[in-house]
């Protein structure tokens, strides 16, 4: 572990942030952090694991294709496919996927419309939108049961080092640049999840 100590660390500290919010209920969500660039490595949660925990088995170092390189007991996240997407074409070096209920039904909510669109809201800026007229589009796509179907599919909106994808019933996926931006991908969203569930329930009444 001394070669990615840093990352593990970085990664595990993450995890207690994340695991504090609620957001691993019933084992769900997983994290991935890049080690080394060539070729590529990076960290994943190990699969099934209770995600509130934090222990010396909570990840495991896999290649560009989401294989162990290491010798280890531990099956890297069913979703690692997702992970690889990621690193593998952007520079992108953490990646985080949480299951919460706000998300869950704010991709049920938008899914036949494949997005959520989000204007004149503050908290877009956390994705680096800063003119006042600017438009948050977070994509939302089919939970298809074959990871790597689901991985061909989730692989078509990655355009950038960071970004955001809802999968539909499932959860959300983001990365950015390092922990810290991922992480405030993350918050944003739900942040923004959560606003649109309410504001629409205040409106209802
Ligand atoms: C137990 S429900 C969640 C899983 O099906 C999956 O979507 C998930 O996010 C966690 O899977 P994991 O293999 O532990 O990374
Ligand atoms: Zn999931």
């Amino acid at each position: 572990m001394s070669t990615y100590l840093a990352e593990w660390n970085d990664l595990a500290d993450v995890k207690d942030e994340l695991a504090a919010r609620d957001w691993f209920m019933g084992t769900s969500g997983n994290l991935a952090i890049k080690v080394q660039d060539s070729p590529l490595q990076f960290l994943v949660t190990a699969s099934g694991r209770d995600k509130n925990k934090r222990t010396s088995e909570d990840f495991l170092l896999v290649d560009h294709l989401g294989n162990p390189v290491e010798e280890t007991s531990l099956k890297p996240s069913a979703e690692t496919l997702l992970h690889c997407a990621i690193f593998n074409k952007t520079s992108a070096r953490c990646c985080l996927h949480v299951h919460t209920v706000a998300n869950n039904v704010v991709s049920e909510l938008y899914g036949d419309q494949e997005m959520i669109v989000f204007k004149g809201q503050e908290l877009i800026k956390a994705f680096g939108l800063w003119e006042e007229d600017a438009v948050l589009r977070i994509p939302i796509i089919h939970n298809f049961a074959y990871i790597p179907q689901l991985a061909i599919e989730f692989e078509k909106h990655i355009h950038s080092d960071s970004g955001a994808v809802l999968i539909r019933n499932h959860g959300i996926t983001v990365w950015g640049n390092d922990s810290f931006e991922a992480k405030k991908l993350l918050e944003a969203s739900e942040f923004l999840f959560q606003y649109q569930l309410m504001i629409q329930q205040v409106k209802s009444y």
